[in-house]
């Protein structure tokens, strides 16, 4: 099981100041989508410069275009990208074609999916090397989250790596590491905390287990 810290409400600079504080305790570093509206993909090359051994995901969240979106991430040295898995399946091709051409890994975001077994199922046919569950912003502030959605996709993929986002705190950490996720990822739960480098070496502590 691997921890992703997830940097959204921060600029590259202030990001990278964080990252020193936690890097021994994290596998991947989340350039959220927030920091590449305001910088751009800029911001992925700045960090992958910086910690040339942790994996960066661009957090794109794509929707179309997306071999060419892929390529572009690949291009600022992107290890992983995310595409929306309410995507036309075309476009999840797409982005998993580019890829593997690439050298790179898919994460399908699956925020706002209706029926999600039934799309998982489908998204996992398509080769993508993630799928993960994901309570937004929006939801999480009326009190949502997505742990019934990873069992529910722990039941239905059979190739990609599960993954679930959103609201995660050091106390349900221990209830989603039951579930046994491939990947978890945690934003506010690290940043928005006094002392994050003994937060993030707790969850790391959990997650290796
Ligand atoms: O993609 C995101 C929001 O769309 C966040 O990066 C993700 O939700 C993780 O952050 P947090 O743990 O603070 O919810």
């Amino acid at each position: 099981m691997k921890l992703q810290l997830a940097l959204d409400l921060v600029n590259t600079q202030e990001g990278i100041e964080l990252v020193k504080e936690v890097q021994e305790h994290i596998d991947i570093v989340e350039i959220g989508t927030p920091i590449v509206i305001n910088e751009g993909l800029r911001a992925v090359k700045d960090m992958k410069a910086a910690f040339p051994n942790l994996e960066v995901l661009a957090d794109l969240k794509i929707m179309d275009a997306a071999g060419y979106e892929v390529m572009k991430a690949s291009e600022s040295n992107a290890d992983i990208i995310t595409i929306l898995g309410a995507a036309e399946d075309e476009s999840i091709k797409g982005a998993v074609e580019e890829a593997k051409k690439q050298g790179k890994e898919i994460l399908v975001d699956m925020m706002a999916v209706k029926d999600l077994a039934t799309r998982a199922k489908e998204v996992d046919a398509l080769g993508v090397d993630y799928i993960c569950v994901h309570t937004g912003y929006d939801l999480q502030a009326k009190g949502q989250n997505s742990f019934e959605d990873l069992e529910t996709i722990k039941g239905v993929v059979k190739n990609a790596k599960t993954a679930i986002a959103g609201g995660i705190k050091l106390d349900s950490l221990k209830e989603v590491v039951k579930v046994q996720p491939d990947l978890v990822i945690v934003g506010g739960g690290i940043t928005g905390e006094d002392d994050k480098k003994a937060v993030a070496s707790q969850m790391q502590e959990l997650i290796k287990g």
